[in-house]
C-alpha cells in the first residue's frame, strides 16, 4: 500500500500530441505515479488520429504508474476538444478521428454560420459562432465526402467521451466538452435539435451529458486496466476545462496556455455569446462559463521555425522590425483556415535569431490580442497572467509573452495542470467538493511571479497592421489545404 493520507485519484491528459496520467494522493495534491506515451496525428491535408491509439497510450501510461493505478479510488478523463469520434454497432471507430485542428470542415462552418441566421444567432443560441473546429462542422464535412461513413455511425463522441465509455462502457459526456461541440445549446444547456437536424445526426447517438460532480460510472471489468472494480469513474471534461479546474481558477483570472494549441481563457459567471467569433462561448466543468479564444499554431509552429532555421528553441534575438504570421496550419484566431504563414520585413541584416523571435512575437500577439475579448469589464487587468501548457516551460516563450503582454505572469509550478484538474475532479466525486477548492487546497496554481515589464506596443501595432494589409493573401490561402 502507498504512504498516502488519502485515497489515491487519476487524472488523465489525453491531448492531441499525447497521453499524460497522475496518480495523486487526494488529501494533499502530491503525484505519487505519473506515465506519459505519444499518439500520432496525421500531416498533409488534414490532422487525424486512430482513437483506439489514444486507449492503447492510456494503458501504457497507466502501466507505467505500477501499483498506485491499482489503489486508486476514482480517475477522470480529459481530453482535446472538438475531435469527431465515429463509433460503429460494435464501438469500433468507423474511420480515424477528425481533430481540432483539421481545417478542413472551413467551407461546412461558413455555410452553417449562414444557414441558421447569422453569426449573431448562432452566437446567442450556442455561445459560440462554430469554425472548422467546431465538431458540427466536421459532421457536415464527413457527410458530404464520406456520407458511407457517416451512414455507419452508431454513436458520435469527443475524445474524452470516447476513453470515458471504453472505462465505464456507458456513453457520456459533460457541459465543459458538449460546448465545444456546436450542437450544445448554451442558452438551454441541452442538445439543440434543430441544428442536429440540419446536419442530419441523430441526437440518439449522442452520450448523455452528465452534471458537474455526478458519477458517469464505475470501471468495467476489464484485464487491460490496472484498476480495481468498481472504482468510479468522474464526468471527465475538455483540456482547457479541466486545466481551469487544475488551476483552481477564480472569475476573472486570466489563463495562457501555450502548447499544440495556444488558449486564452478565463472563468465567467456570466454565458458568453461573442458575434464576433473570436471568443467561443464554452461551459466550464463546475456550472459557471469558461470564455475562451485558441489558435492552431503555437508551440509545434515556432519549434518548426527553429528547426528550419537550425536554431535552438531559446536563440532569439530581439527583433528589429521583421514580422512573422506563423499560420503554418491555417489559422482560428484571427479566422483564416486557409492562410499560411507569412514573412515580412527581412532585410539583409536580419538575423536568424530575430526571425525566431518574430514567431514568437506572432503567436503570442493573436493570443493576447484575443485576450482583452476574452475578459469581462469586471476583471482586474493588471493581475497576474497564469501561464500553462509545455511552452510555459520555456524561457522565451515566458518572456515574450511578458514583454507583449505588459502585465505579472505566473508560471505555476505543477507542470500537468490539465491532468491534475482531472484528478481533482476525480477527488470531487469521492469526497463532494468541489474540484476547483480540492485543487486550491493543494496549491496546484502556486509559482514564481515575473514582475510586468512595459509593453511593447509598437511590436503589437506592426503585427496588427501586417495582419490587416496582408487580409486578403491570408483569406485567400495558398490552395494547398
Ligand atoms: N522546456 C520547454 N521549453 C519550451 N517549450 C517546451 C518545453 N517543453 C515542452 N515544450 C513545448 O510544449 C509542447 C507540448 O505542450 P503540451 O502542453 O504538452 O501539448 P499538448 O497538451 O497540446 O499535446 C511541445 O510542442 C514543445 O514545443
Ligand atoms: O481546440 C481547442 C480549444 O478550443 C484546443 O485547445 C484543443 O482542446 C487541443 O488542445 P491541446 O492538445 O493543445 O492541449
Amino acid at each position: 500500500m502507498s504512504a498516502a493520507e488519502g485515497p489515491l485519484v487519476v487524472g488523465v491528459d489525453s491531448s492531441t500530441q499525447s497521453t499524460k496520467v497522475l496518480v495523486v494522493d487526494a488529501a494533499t495534491g502530491q503525484v505519487v505515479a505519473s506515465g506519459q506515451a505519444p499518439h500520432t496525428v496525421s500531416s498533409g491535408v488534414g490532422r487525424e488520429s486512430d482513437p483506439r491509439q489514444w486507449w492503447d497510450a492510456l494503458c501504457t501510461a497507466l502501466r507505467q504508474c505500477g501499483d498506485a493505478a491499482h489503489e486508486a479510488a476514482a480517475v477522470s478523463v480529459a481530453g482535446q476538444q472538438h475531435g469527431l469520434v465515429t463509433l460503429d454497432g460494435h464501438g469500433e471507430p468507423v474511420r480515424p478521428a477528425l481533430l481540432w485542428n483539421d481545417v478542413r470542415s472551413a467551407p461546412q462552418a461558413r455555410r452553417l454560420v449562414e444557414e441558421l441566421g447569422g453569426p449573431k444567432t448562432w452566437a446567442e443560441r450556442t455561445g459560440s459562432v462554430p469554425g472548422a473546429s467546431f465538431t458540427v462542422t466536421k459532421w457536415a464535412w464527413l457527410a458530404e465526402h464520406e456520407p458511407e461513413a457517416a451512414r455507419s455511425t452508431a454513436a458520435v463522441r469527443l475524445p474524452h467521451d470516447y476513453l470515458t465509455g471504453l472505462l465505464t462502457g456507458l456513453g457520456t459526456t459533460d457541459r465543459g466538452d458538449a460546448s465545444g461541440t456546436g450542437w450544445w445549446a448554451s442558452a438551454t444547456e441541452a442538445y439543440d435539435e434543430e441544428i442536429l437536424a440540419r446536419v442530419g445526426l441523430d441526437p440518439a447517438l449522442l452520450p448523455r451529458v452528465v452534471r458537474p460532480g455526478e458519477v458517469a460510472g464505475t470501471v468495467r471489468d476489464s484485464h487491460e486496466l490496472p484498476f480495481s472494480k468498481g472504482t468510479l469513474v468522474a464526468p471527465g471534461t475538455g483540456d482547457n476545462a479541466a486545466a481551469a479546474l487544475g488551476l483552481g481558477l477564480r472569475p476573472g483570472t486570466p489563463v495562457l496556455s501555450l502548447g499544440t494549441s495556444g488558449t486564452v481563457y478565463a472563468v465567467a459567471r456570466q454565458r458568453p455569446a461573442d458575434p464576433s467569433g473570436t471568443v467561443a462561448g464554452f461551459a466550464d466543468a463546475r456550472g459557471d462559463w469558461l470564455p475562451l479564444a485558441c489558435t492552431l499554431n503555437c508551440t509545434l509552429a515556432v519549434d518548426r521555425v527553429a528547426a528550419l532555421l537550425g536554431l535552438d528553441r531559446e536563440a532569439v534575438e530581439p527583433g528589429t522590425g521583421v514580422t512573422l504570421l506563423p499560420y503554418l496550419d491555417g489559422e482560428r484566431t484571427p479566422n483564416l483556415p486557409g492562410a499560411s504563414g507569412l514573412l515580412h520585413g527581412l532585410r539583409h541584416d536580419t538575423t536568424a535569431g530575430q526571425l525566431l523571435q518574430a514567431a514568437y512575437d506572432g503567436a503570442v500577439h493573436s493570443l493576447l490580442r484575443a485576450l482583452d475579448l476574452v475578459l469581462d469589464q469586471d476583471a482586474d487587468r493588471t493581475a497576474p497572467l497564469l501561464l500553462i501548457g509545455g511552452g510555459a516551460r520555456g524561457t522565451a516563450w515566458q518572456q515574450t509573452v511578458r514583454r507583449l503582454s505588459g502585465r505579472p505572469v505566473q508560471v505555476p509550478r505543477a507542470g500537468e495542470l490539465v491532468a491534475l484538474g482531472a484528478a481533482a475532479q476525480a477527488a470531487g466525486v469521492l469526497t463532494g467538493e468541489d474540484p476547483a477548492a480540492v485543487a486550491r487546497r493543494w496549491r496546484t496554481a502556486d509559482g514564481p511571479v515575473l514582475e510586468a515589464v512595459e509593453r511593447d506596443e509598437e511590436t503589437l501595432n506592426r503585427i496588427s497592421g501586417v495582419l490587416s494589409d496582408a487580409a486578403p493573401l491570408l483569406e485567400r490561402g495558398t490552395g494547398s489545404h
